[in-house]
């Protein structure tokens, strides 16, 4: 995240890190969502075939070990069938992740609340993208995870042929713009953004950012709308 904050130890409950085993170490690769008791929500684009990947829950500063910290493997990943690394514009940026065994769920470890089919967030919505993506393009990624005020960009203004154009589908969700955004690391995480009834909701999984800067001005940060795949999410968890 550019030009974010750190965020308050554990306030985002459901923010894990999707690590990936090179050799004999783990690096945090992306960010996700824990939406169901064995269940992350990432993006599609965070996973590649061959890659060992494990979840840490309860992780807020990822150089120390805080004793908050709850790790599982995984054991299945189902990538949406219609995503496409090479039509990233196309949209369908998901995948989840099932859990060998539930984690312990406590007051820094918990499940998102996800919003009802179809809810658009609107134009100005107050939403917080969180993460431990890079802290600018090509920079260092933060120890503690960071958090940012990311209101929404309805998809009218998003579409302008001077800010993404006809790349933003009805699946998407804008957020910023400014000279705040999400970059590299943050994929995969959440967009939190706060309900009529004062409840937290996970509206979009950090999709993509400008491939010139992070935080290029009106290149707004890009979340695969949840809202949109309700039913591919239910009835893939309810299967597998
Ligand atoms: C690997 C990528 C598909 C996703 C990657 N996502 C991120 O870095 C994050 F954290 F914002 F989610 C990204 O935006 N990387 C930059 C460097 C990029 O490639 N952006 C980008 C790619 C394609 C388009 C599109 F849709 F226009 F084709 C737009 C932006």
């Amino acid at each position: 995240i550019v030009n974010g904050e750190d965020a308050r130890a554990h306030s985002w409950p459901w923010q894990i890190s999707m690590q990936v085993k090179h050799g004999s170490r783990w690096h945090h690769t992306c960010g996700g969502t824990l939406i169901g008791s064995r269940w992350v929500l990432t993006a599609g684009h965070c996973v590649w075939p061959g890659d060992v990947y494990r979840v840490v829950m309860g992780e807020h500063d990822q150089s120390v070990q805080e004793g908050t910290e709850q790790i599982r493997d995984v054991l299945r990943i189902l990538v949406h069938p219609d995503w496409d690394i090479n039509m990233v514009a196309a949209g369908n940026d998901l995948a989840l992740l099932k859990l060998d065994k539930a984690p312990i769920m406590n007051e820094n470890v918990g499940l998102a609340c996800l919003p009802e089919a179809g809810e658009i967030p609107a134009h100005g919505d107050a939403c917080f993208i969180s993460g431990w993506g890079n802290l600018y393009t090509h920079g260092p990624m933060p120890d503690k995870l960071q958090q940012a005020l990311l209101p929404v960009v309805g998809n009218s203004v998003c579409r302008q042929s001077d800010w993404w154009g006809m790349v933003v589908k009805d699946t998407m969700i804008c957020a910023g713009g400014g000279e705040v955004s999400g970059c590299n690391g943050d994929s995969g995480g959440p967009l939190n953004c706060k309900g009529a009834d004062g409840k937290w909701y996970v509206q979009g999984v950090t999709s993509f950012v400008s491939s010139r800067v992070c935080n290029e001005v009106k290149k707004p940060t890009v979340f695969t709308r949840i809202s949109a795949f309700t039913d591919w999410l239910s009835n893939t968890m309810l299967y597998y």
